[in-house]
């Protein structure tokens, strides 16, 4: 589904990937844990194209094709979706015809025919009621003026909708009530369908309690330095980062 490889990256001529490598076979999860600063949302905007980020070295591909390749819309429609850790507001944009046009670009990509407006409306109710949104949320500005629960949940939403192929979630579970990461971890487990691949990034275990990851990877000054199981976000949930002292000083060597 995804592979990278050595892959470097600067922002503002700041190198922050640095010699990153990552496999995602399709129906995995991945979670992506790691200190701040570490470069966990730049790897997101990096594969997602976002400008200002600049790819100096390395390799990314999606499903065969040259990811680095590919302008940030075709990326979106080959299948790879970016939860944001601060979803845009999009003031004025109706989230009902900023999701429609998505969807169907999307639809068109796969060699499906449009929605109606009364078919979508259809999904997209679905999909509200799925991840506990009021359906006046869809007539709202997208993110407008939402709280930081509503946008979160607004994001696992456009995901149920645009049924990507890979999913990076930049920290879904950040500032939610209790109830809420249980809807945004429903949200996500439906969408598990042995086919789709996500790459969760996360700073808290209880997380990965809801949305069981086959593989745990620490992200450390821009490259991943341990890999484990569920057990290595245990680990990191009990003693912290401490042990990256270790594993990092051999990742450099
Ligand atoms: N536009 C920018 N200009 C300069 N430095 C930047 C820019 N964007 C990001 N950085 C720096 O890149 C580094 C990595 O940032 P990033 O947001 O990827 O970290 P993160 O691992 O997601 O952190 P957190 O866990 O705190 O969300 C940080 O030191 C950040 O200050």
């Amino acid at each position: 589904m995804l592979s990278i490889k050595n892959l470097h990256a600067s922002v503002e001529e700041k190198n922050i990937i640095k010699g990153l490598n990552l496999e995602v076979k399709p129906g995995e999860v991945h979670a992506i844990m790691g200190p701040n600063g570490a470069g966990k949302s730049t790897l997101g905007y990096v594969l997602s194209g976002r400008d200002g980020y600049e790819v100096s070295e390395g390799e990314v591909t999606l499903n065969g094709k040259d990811l680095l390749d590919l302008e940030v819309e075709e990326r979106a429609r080959e299948g790879l979706f970016l939860a944001f850790q601060y979803p845009v507001e999009i003031p004025g944009v109706s989230n009902m015809e900023f999701m429609k046009e998505s969807v169907n670009a999307m639809r068109e990509q796969r060699g499906e025919d449009p929605l109606t407006a009364a078919e979508f409306l259809k999904k997209a109710k679905e999909a509200c009621k799925q991840v506990q949104l009021p359906l006046d949320f869809l007539k709202r500005g997208v993110n407008e003026g939402f709280s930081g629960g509503e946008k979160k949940r607004n994001e696992i939403m456009q995901m149920i909708l645009l049924e990507p192929k890979l999913c990076i979630l930049d920290e879904s579970d950040s500032g939610l009530d209790v109830d809420a990461l249980q809807v945004v971890a429903d949200g996500v487990n439906s969408q598990r369908d042995g086919e789709r691949s996500f790459i969760v990034v996360t700073h808290y275990q209880r997380l990965l309690d809801y949305i069981k990851p086959d593989f745990v990877h620490i992200l450390a000054d821009g490259k991943i330095v341990k890999s484990g199981d569920a057990s290595l976000a245990l680990e990191v949930e009990k003693s912290g980062y401490a042990f990256l002292g270790k594993a990092y000083e051999e990742a450099e060597a």
